[in-house]
């Protein structure tokens, strides 16, 4: 993926600028983090034996290019998942480096992944937005944030219910992390139709009608079953 405000001008003429790496569930040096034992030993107190890797990215946050374009608007990521129960699904997310206020690091409110999904659409942001960052709307702004500063090879583990963003890049570097969105393969798929997530699998679809030529034939649940990998134990469902 390109930041937004590289694909939509001329950022460094005759320069490519990679801001995010995904689904690398094919790639055998990468799909490395997801088997890590040190990962999987924490993962599995929330997914139980059967483990699938659902969504992988290497985040390699770029530094703005002034027009805030490098946040991540505060979201929840169940918004993006057609699968539950939310509870036995997971991300592990780990600093490439350190990573702190400067180069945005991860902003949580905590306990939010006690409540429920909220409605998302992409912000009103002045400079853009990134494709398919959409945001809640309306978090309590005065609800408390933790900043989550971290070492390089530190590692959280957040609830896919919990609201959570990245601020702004204003160093003159890349911010790196890796990451995984695991759940157990015991979940099962649901029907958004009529809930708030159907804007997401609408333009899911778009997007894969577009890239494979794949019109009306996949649906939302397909783009989530075609990425998945077992990691351990069975693949009993999804
Ligand atoms: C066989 C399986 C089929 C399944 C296909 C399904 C494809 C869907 C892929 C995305 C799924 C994302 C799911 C994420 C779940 C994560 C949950 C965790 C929470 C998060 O991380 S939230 C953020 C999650 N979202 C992303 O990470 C999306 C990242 N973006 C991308 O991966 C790519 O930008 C995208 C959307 C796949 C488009 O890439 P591509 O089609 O290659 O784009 P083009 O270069 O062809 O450009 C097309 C068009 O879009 C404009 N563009 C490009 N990049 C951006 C950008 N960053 N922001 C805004 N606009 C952008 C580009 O200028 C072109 O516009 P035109 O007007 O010129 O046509
Ligand atoms: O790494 C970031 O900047 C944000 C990542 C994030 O919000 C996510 O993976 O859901």
């Amino acid at each position: 993926m390109r930041d937004v405000a590289i694909a939509k001008s001329e950022f460094v003429k005759d320069q490519k600028a990679v801001s995010k790496l995904q689904d690398f569930q094919e790639d055998p040096e990468l799909f490395r983090y997801c088997s890590l034992p040190q990962i999987l030993k924490y993962v599995e107190a929330f997914t139980g034996p059967n483990i699938m890797a659902m969504h992988t990215m290497l985040i390699n946050k770029p530094p703005d290019a002034g027009k805030k374009t490098s946040r991540h608007p505060m979201h929840q990521d169940l918004h993006y998942f057609p699968f539950r129960p939310a509870d036995r699904i997971v991300c592990s997310w780990t600093a490439m480096e350190k990573v702190d206020r400067r180069n945005g690091c991860l902003v949580v409110l905590p306990g939010t992944h006690k409540g429920t999904l909220k409605e998302h659409d992409y912000p009103d942001w002045e400079g853009g937005v990134n494709k398919m960052y959409h945001g809640i709307r309306d978090y309590d702004p005065q609800h408390p944030r933790v900043h989550l500063e971290m070492e390089k090879g530190d590692t959280v583990f957040f609830h896919p219910l919990l609201i959570h963003g990245s601020g702004m890049n204003s160093t003159q570097g890349f911010r790196k992390a890796i990451s995984c969105h695991y759940a157990s393969a015991d979940c099962y798929y649901i029907d958004v139709k009529g809930t708030t997530q159907e804007n997401i699998e609408k333009e899911v679809q778009e997007i894969a009608a577009r890239k494979y030529a794949m019109e009306d034939s996949i649906k939302f649940q397909d783009a989530w079953a075609l990425r998945g990998r077992l990691v351990h134990g069975e693949r009993t469902s999804l």
